[in-house]
């Protein structure tokens, strides 16, 4: 039950293999259109009968959403899946980034959901996943796991999370400084905490950190992730006291595979924003309840903030944590990130 389920479909997606979600309105039995194969898709399906799950933002896209009048603009739509639909095509209706190489041929025809609810919270689920938000579905057969609707709301790594560890860990930004690991049962991902300083009763200099591979490791010069990790750890050395939270939140929560779709989206010429929304995914898709949870329970219960993003000091306030003071950490554009970072001020509010 609960995070438990949603934990097994998750792994079971993220495997190829096919899982039940159910809602209060049926049934729809998946597979991710991601990662199948001819052998796998007719292991799942022998009958040819599974159509194909896409988001909203997909099918219109494809020019699909019109097929089906849905008040609801988010509403996933069912393409039924002809003969001619093989892996192959059901990966170029499922993936956005492939338009340009393979323009696709169609036509496609949407038919109504049966389970819209149950559909949504599939969706809601391949995100979680980390996969591209498109499935094979049936209503019949085998499933490696079932998860409700309820489950996957009811996954939240913030719930359970503890502190595992902790250890003296000297960085080069501050040779006091004592790292933090966090763990959940419910999720693979560890967020760690690093502490610098001598704590004393003053609210510390915080900086939320959401993970960048490509930035963080690499030195990417599309964005301004790894200038700002570094910045914080020095604004926070130079405060008396302070924390940096790692949080696990690759890609603005999309997972890693996702953001570089959304990267190669971005070679075509779309923005970070619309990116993610062509990928049919929210435009950020982090909840910021996991940190406050970590400061909670390092016993912080007011901070001051590092950050040019409203919505991080909203979401750190309903979840309890008071922003003293958001400090603006505001770093030296590049010919590369010029664009990401005047779209982070233009549409997403970052007060740049
Ligand atoms: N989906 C997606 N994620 C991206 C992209 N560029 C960077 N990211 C992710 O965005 C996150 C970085 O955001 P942050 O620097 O924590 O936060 P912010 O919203 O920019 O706010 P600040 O605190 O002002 O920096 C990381 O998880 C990156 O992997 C992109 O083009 N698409
Ligand atoms: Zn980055």
């Amino acid at each position: 039950m609960g995070a438990r389920a949603a934990a097994r479909a998750i792994d079971a997606l993220r495997r190829g293999w096919p899982v039940r979600v159910r809602a209060a309105d049926g049934a729809l039995r998946l597979m991710a259109v991601e990662g199948a194969d001819a052998v796998t898709l007719a292991e799942f399906d022998p009958g040819a009968e599974a159509d194909i799950l896409i988001s909203a933002a997909r099918a219109q896209t494809l020019k699909l959403a019109n097929q089906i009048a849905a008040a609801d603009p988010d509403m996933p739509v069912l393409v039924v899946r002809a003969p001619w639909i093989d892996v192959d095509v059901a990966t170029a209706i499922s993936d956005p980034v492939l338009d340009l190489a393979s323009p696709l041929k169609g036509p496609f025809m949407a038919k109504p959901l049966a389970a819209p609810l149950a559909a949504k919270a599939a969706l809601r689920l391949a995100r979680l996943a980390g996969i591209l938000p498109a499935y094979f579905a049936t209503s019949e057969g085998e499933a490696e796991a079932e998860v409700s609707a309820a489950d996957v709301d009811a996954y939240d790594d913030a719930v359970h999370l503890a502190v595992a560890t902790r250890a003296r860990l000297p960085v080069s930004a501050a040779e006091t400084a004592e790292i933090v690991a966090f763990r959940s049962p419910d999720e693979p991902r560890e967020h760690v905490a690093l502490i610098v300083g001598r704590r004393d009763s003053s609210p510390p200099v915080i900086r939320l950190h959401s993970e960048c591979l490509t930035g963080d490791v690499l030195g990417s010069l599309k964005c301004d992730c790894g200038p700002q990790l570094h910045e914080a750890l020095h604004r926070i050395a130079d405060s008396t006291w302070g924390i940096l939270l790692y949080l696990r939140q690759e890609g603005r929560g999309i997972g890693l595979v996702n953001k570089l779709r959304a990267y190669a989206l971005q070679d075509q010429g779309f923005d970070t924003v619309d990116a993610n929304v062509r990928l049919g995914f929210a435009i950020d898709a982090r909840d910021f309840s996991v940190a406050a949870r970590m400061l909670d329970l390092l016993g912080v219960g007011e901070v001051r903030l590092l950050t040019n993003n409203p919505n991080k000091v909203t979401g750190l306030e309903a979840a309890g944590i008071k922003v003293a003071e958001r400090l603006p950490i505001i770093l030296p554009a590049n010919p590369h990130n010029e664009r990401y970072l005047a779209t982070k001020r233009d549409r997403t509010g970052h007060q740049l």
